[in-house]
């Protein structure tokens, strides 16, 4: 048996195209949107995630405004920028590239941004209102790359109701929130957030539907039920590569993957694009 793809490329196209329909009604109807990005530093990862970003919005038609700052740059001049951005009307939402400069306190960059213009969902209160349940309908941004793998089951029909989901890491753009939004009702799976202190992570592995694996360790999950569906969300770089956590010999015996690259990271940035969109059709719905 040879697991189906969960095909993250393709879906992502698909919701660009609804997404440039979305935002070519607000056009119409006299509302422009616009994201912004800061990025500190030279890292050449997080340059390309952020140049990628650009380019989906051109795509849709969504104005772009980008801050590149330097490595040096101090935690209160990026709050500075960070400022700017709240004040811009021509900025919709915006995001700060993670992760920031080891001098740079990201909690306290995350918590100056305004919560409207959040389009990452990182900010604490728009967190807690995803720990609250409030986030929908439309209420404020949940957090992409979770947002992402649920949207991608969905679009494939994978119905999660009574399912056991394993995730593997804690982060909190991924691990951490992506429980929260399956264990919604209107989802129903169980969840267990296994990480670095988790001690039977084979044996948790050997009973999982479902395996979210977002450790950002390459090829650490080597077992899995046999049926399993698989979304490899962690990034590392081996020899300049992208490899996900999940070993490829596992693609055999799996239902579903969504394979890394070309599964969660196109449905991390199509959420972003849809994040933007939903705060400008808040913006023109006041
Ligand atoms: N402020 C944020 N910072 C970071 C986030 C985030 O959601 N918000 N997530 C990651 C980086 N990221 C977006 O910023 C991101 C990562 C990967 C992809 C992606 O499409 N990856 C491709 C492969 C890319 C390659 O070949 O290098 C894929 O999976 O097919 C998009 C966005 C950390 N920082």
């Amino acid at each position: 048996m040879s697991a189906r793809i969960l095909d993250g490329k393709a879906t992502a196209a698909a919701i660009k195209q609804e997404l440039a329909e979305r935002v070519a009604a607000l056009k119409a109807a006299g509302h422009t949107t616009g994201l912004g990005t800061i990025l500190v530093g030279n890292d050449p990862g997080s340059a390309w995630y952020v140049g990628g970003k650009h380019k989906d919005c051109a795509e849709v038609g969504i104005e772009s405004i980008r801050v590149d700052l330097p490595e040096e740059t101090t935690q209160d001049e990026l709050l500075a920028k960070v400022k700017e951005l709240n004040e811009n009307p021509d900025c919709t939402g915006y995001i700060v590239q993670l992760p920031l400069p080891k001098h740079i306190d990201q909690d306290v960059i995350l918590e100056a941004m305004d919560p409207a213009k959040d389009a990452d969902g990182l900010h604490p209160m728009n967190l807690g209102r995803l720990v609250a349940n409030v986030n929908r309908p439309m209420t404020s941004p949940l957090p992409c790359t979770p947002l992402g793998c649920v949207d991608l089951l969905a679009r494939h029909d994978i119905d999660l109701n009574g399912k056991h989901v394993l995730v593997v890491g804690r982060g909190v753009t991924i691990g951490r929130p992506v429980g929260l939004l399956l264990t919604r009702r209107s989802i129903n799976a169980t969840v267990t957030l296994a990480h670095t202190g988790t001690t039977n992570l084979d044996e948790l592995l050997a009973q999982a539907d479902v395996v979210i694996a977002a450790a950002g360790s390459a090829h650490m999950i080597k077992t899995a039920k046999p049926g399993a569906i698989l979304l490899d969300v962690g990034v590392s770089r081996v020899d300049g590569k992208v490899t996900g956590d999940i070993d490829p010999a596992l693609y055999e015996t799996a239902s579903w993957v969504s394979p890394n690259p070309g599964g969660v990271g196109p449905m991390t940035r199509a959420m972003l694009l849809n994040n933007v969109v939903e705060a400008a059709e808040r913006n023109a719905a006041k």
